[in-house]
């Protein structure tokens, strides 16, 4: 496990933005699952706007890694804060890009986005393999779209569940255990004084660790950092 403790958010994205740009100048088109959430817009932004031109983006195909069950054009929607936030300012080509169709029946969608995994990703264990997972952490300890109470479909044995948001009730298409564990590399993307305590818990194993879907990234490559701004960080030591 890797931490990178970042001085702000521009210098967060551009630790991101070199893997990123490393696994592009391959030359090898690499499979990349994006998070949702509001973490990657002011990430995406500056990757878009003072990196952009750097990155070989024929190169990657998007897909996510958790999609609410909305229209594209809902301002819930990840594949919306995407577009707004990264897509609309790179030149990546449409048929990279891999959304979830929020719009659909959600179990339908998720047997359907299982499908597109498996035809798009090389199939490694058995399991589609993604060259990389950018995660997000909530302040709960969820990841993907995985939460606590209801921490086993972590363990599913599907590509991708539905499951539903223990607040406010909606659904969502997530990625599950097996695919985010068995990518090359993982990515966490955390910032804010809020997922602080979180944070420390997970990378220390301490606290209720165990009970957050997040302690349960452990890639099978071993490959997975932490790429964290000052305040996300602060209990860190
Ligand atoms: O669809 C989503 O919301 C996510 O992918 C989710 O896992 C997100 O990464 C965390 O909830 C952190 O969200 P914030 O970045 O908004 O704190």
């Amino acid at each position: 496990m890797n931490v990178i403790v970042s001085s702000s958010k521009e210098s967060l994205a551009e630790e991101f933005a070199y893997q990123l740009k490393e696994m592009s100048d391959t030359g090898e088109k690499i499979h990349v699952a994006l998070s949702g959430g509001s973490t990657p817009k002011a990430i995406f932004d500056y990757i878009a706007e003072e990196l952009g031109e750097d990155i070989l983006w024929d190169n990657i195909n998007f897909y996510w890694g958790d999609e609410r069950c909305v229209p594209p054009t809902d301002s819930e929607s990840n594949y919306k804060m995407t577009v707004d936030h990264l897509l609309s300012k790179i030149d990546m080509p449409e048929e990279n890009i891999f959304r979830v169709i929020g719009e659909n029946d959600p179990e339908e969608e998720a047997i359907r986005y299982s499908q597109v995994l498996e035809e798009e990703l090389p199939i490694v264990n058995g399991i589609p393999q993604f060259d990389l997972v950018m995660l997000g952490l909530g302040d709960d300890g969820h990841t993907v779209s995985i939460f606590p109470y209801n921490i086993k479909l972590w363990d599913a044995k599907e590509n991708c569940v539905v499951a539903v948001h223990p607040d406010s009730g909606q659904k969502r298409v997530t990625i599950t255990g097996k695919v985010v564990n068995n990518a090359k590399s993982v990515a966490f993307l955390v910032t804010g004084a809020n997922k602080a305590e979180k944070v420390h818990e997970i990378v220390m194993l301490e606290g209720d660790y165990e009970k957050y879907p997040a302690s349960l990234v452990k890639p099978e490559s071993e490959d997975l950092t932490w790429f964290l701004d000052q305040d996300a960080a602060k209990l860190l030591g």
